[in-house]
């Protein structure tokens, strides 16, 4: 995997007319994961549009080199294909590695949903397959947004593992979460720390 990194550098957001965070500093290099925290509405979900370039930074500056990979609320994938050519769709736009594609179908307990029109997938088993496409892209920068809604504790035990792994292999990982996920290691950053 390439390394990448990634560093934002007194940013500031706004959503509307209001400010939700400023003076907000952050950068990782290879291996290491940060949680963001914080309650409902407080920017978590914002910061990681921002560090994905999706959402421009009001004030302050984002660097990011690497590939990126985000797995959010949004469809990953199209919700009309069966999850195997969904999948396979995405491998072809995104990876050079249809084995890495393939063992991680078979990690997130997706094999026997290849046949299942995305739509019908029940909330985790969508979260599943959007983690399996992100493993397939094999990005080193992951940018997960809520990445343990809708999953039952198995799933939960399994995505901690994932993201482990992933920065163990040298990739990095910024994980918005509300709720508690273990990520050993991590560093936090409680957004309502930088409440404009
Ligand atoms: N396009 C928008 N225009 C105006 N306000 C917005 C927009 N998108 C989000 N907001 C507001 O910005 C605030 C932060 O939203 P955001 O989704 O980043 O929070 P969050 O911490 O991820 O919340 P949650 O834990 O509920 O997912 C909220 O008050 C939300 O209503």
């Amino acid at each position: 995997m390439d390394q990448g990194h990634i560093r934002a550098t007194n940013i500031a957001c706004r959503r509307g007319e209001r400010v939700l965070f400023a003076r907000l500093s952050l950068a990782l290099g290879a291996g290491e994961a940060l949680h963001v925290t914080g309650p409902n509405g407080v920017g978590k979900s914002s910061l990681i549009r921002v560090l994905a370039g999706l959402l421009p930074a009001f004030a302050g500056e984002v660097e990011l080199h690497g590939g990126a990979g985000l797995v959010d609320e949004r469809p990953a994938l199209d919700p009309h294909l069966p999850l195997a050519r969904a999948l396979a769709f995405w491998q072809r736009m995104d990876g050079p590695a249809p084995e890495a594609a393939a063992a991680a179908v078979a990690r997130l307990g997706l094999a026997d949903l290849g046949d299942v029109p995305v739509r019908f997938l029940s909330t985790g088993q969508k979260k599943r397959a959007a983690m399996a496409r992100l493993i397939a892209q094999g990005a080193p920068v992951w940018l997960l947004d809520e990445p343990l809604n809708g999953l039952d504790s198995a799933a939960v035990t399994l995505i901690e593992g994932l993201v482990a792994e992933h920065c163990a292999a040298g990739g990095l990982a910024v994980v918005a979460s509300h709720q508690p996920i273990a990520l050993p290691g991590a560093m936090r950053l409680a957004i309502a720390d930088f409440a404009a």
